[in-house]
């Protein structure tokens, strides 16, 4: 208690909802279940403050609200370290780059980083073709009903996309696409479960609950999908140590990704072991697949809803595809300047990844004036300040002229993060916009796509991350 007197003043100082003795504001979980977030982002919004803390057990969680401030946690490459929110997503993706921090996980990230250079993204534009084609082809038959739940599909077609790029495979009967898909999504039902229970955050409580137990089944699951991918991927890679000769050896019915190159990283000099692959092929399909389908569900969900910006998405498909039904290809996506526009004011709107966090490591003085002690939690909550109105003027409209160049200019790098931004920022960024690009003109090319309810309706689920809470319907229409 007395060692800790100088943190406890700094952090009395930040603003917050009144908080109990010892509790502090676990409280307002029990009276107020599911409630308690949105409750105290509510609180901070009405009083305008740059940031608020809510404290739990002891352990405060200081939420950013300024980009100035914002930028100097996620700008630094010492505050790299993540929260213990993160814990239980290591049950599935264990020590990767996701999750780890220091030395390892900059030596993964720096291995991991050509399996997504550009030459490697321009050839899953083939892959992600692919996909999109036989999506498209599964949407004809929607078109005779009168609503779609659209989000299952695009995800599928996501999880094959990722996969298949990121482990240079290609998916057959064999490999339990089905399971690991189901799989995947009772995990992220049961991580909000997690995170939405403060008490959970005690591992010794958390390890007693059948939530616990299920994840850790569930995680099995996952493993042995990538483990089959692996193994068989291994003899392929057997007896090559150098990227080039293995490259030249490479025809077109052998396919390269990532998972490649960690192999030859393991075959030549030990850098990495059997399991760091594993960790890190889970690391890549957790962060990328559902994520980018929530990006291009709630991107079809907007155009759906704004008839005259689906017209000008359509009409530069025209321009860049004509009445041709052939699949994109590198350039044809590079040149889509307006869908470009469309996406990014989606993430800004409905941010897949909602919140971020990071422990920082050194006192800090933030732009706002407030100092925050060493080894404490700061959120940055993406949604809230991607609807600031103070950098968003009227933030709920649909606007994809925010993101011209001109309009881009005045503001805060930091005011937009849904890839979050500095050195920790996300590996997949162009990757996500290449495939969304690829799936969404092919689906827009061949059908319009109509709302069946105003998007005032929709319900957000503001978690781990962004979902609705019932599922997005929307009509398929052929062009
Ligand atoms: C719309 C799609 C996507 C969004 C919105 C998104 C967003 C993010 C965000 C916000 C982070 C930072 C997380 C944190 O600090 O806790 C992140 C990290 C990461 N993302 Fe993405 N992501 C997307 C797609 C992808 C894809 C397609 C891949 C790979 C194929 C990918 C790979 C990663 C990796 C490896 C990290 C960890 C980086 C590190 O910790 O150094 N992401 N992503």
């Amino acid at each position: 208690w007395w060692p800790n007197r100088r943190r406890r003043e700094l952090i009395d100082k930040i603003p917050g909802p009144y908080h109990y003795p010892i509790l502090g504001a676990v409280p307002y979980f029990i009276l107020q279940p599911g409630k308690a977030w949105k409750e105290f982002r509510n609180y901070a919004k009405s009083r305008n403050y740059p940031m608020y803390k809510v404290v739990l057990f002891g352990a405060p969680y200081i939420h950013f609200l300024l980009p100035e401030d914002i930028e100097m946690v996620l700008s630094s490459r010492k505050h790299i370290n993540k929260t213990n929110v993160y814990e239980y997503i290591k049950l599935w993706v264990g020590q990767g780059i996701f999750s780890s921090a220091g030395e390892k996980w900059h030596t993964r990230r720096k291995m991991a980083s050509p399996g997504l250079f550009p030459k490697m993204l321009q050839s899953f534009v083939e892959i992600f073709g692919k996909h999109s084609e036989d999506l498209v082809e599964r949407l004809e038959e929607e078109c005779e009903k009168s609503s779609t739940e659209i989000q299952p599909l695009v995800s599928k077609c996501a999880l094959y996309g990722v996969c298949e790029s990121i482990t240079g495979t290609k998916l057959d009967n064999d490999n339990d696409i089905d399971g690991y898909f189901d799989a995947t999504h009772r995990f992220d039902t049961l991580l909000m479960h997690q995170l939405s229970r403060p008490w959970y955050m005690f591992f010794p409580i958390f390890a007693l609950t059948p939530t616990y137990r299920e994840l850790k089944r569930l995680a099995r699951t996952l493993h042995n999908f990538t483990w089959a991918i692996i193994k068989k991927k291994k003899k392929e890679v057997e007896g090559f140590e150098k990227l080039n000769e293995y490259e030249f050896e490479a025809n077109s019915e052998r396919r390269f990704g990532l998972l490649d190159i960690l192999l030859l990283a393991k075959n030549s000099d030990h850098v990495i072991d059997d399991e760091g692959i594993r960790e890190e092929v889970d690391t890549f399909l957790f962060a990328g697949y559902d994520t980018t389908s929530a990006m291009m569900t709630f991107t079809l969900l907007l155009l759906a809803s704004y008839g005259d910006i689906q017209q000008n998405v359509f009409n530069e498909l025209q321009d860049v595809f004509g009445d041709s039904d052939r699949q994109p290809e590198y350039q044809d996506l590079q040149n889509l300047s307006y869908l470009d526009k469309v996406i990014r004011e989606s993430l800004r709107l409905y941010p897949s990844v909602p919140a971020i966090s990071r422990r920082i490591t050194e006192e800090i003085t933030t732009r706002s004036g407030y100092v925050i002690p060493k080894d404490t939690n700061i959120n940055i909550r993406i949604f809230d300040i991607h609807h600031d109105p103070k950098l968003y003027p009227d933030p709920y409209k649909f606007d994809p002229e925010r993101f011209s160049i001109d309009n881009c200019k005045n503001r805060h790098p930091f005011a937009y993060l849904p890839f979050s931004a500095g050195p920790r920022s996300c590996m997949g960024r162009k990757f996500a916009m290449l495939m969304g690009k690829c799936i969404l003109s092919s689906i827009l090319r061949k059908y319009q796509v109509e709302a069946l309810q105003p998007l005032e309706t929709v319900r957000l689920m503001n978690h781990a991350l962004l979902t609705t809470k019932e599922p997005i319907r929307l009509k398929f229409v052929r062009r």
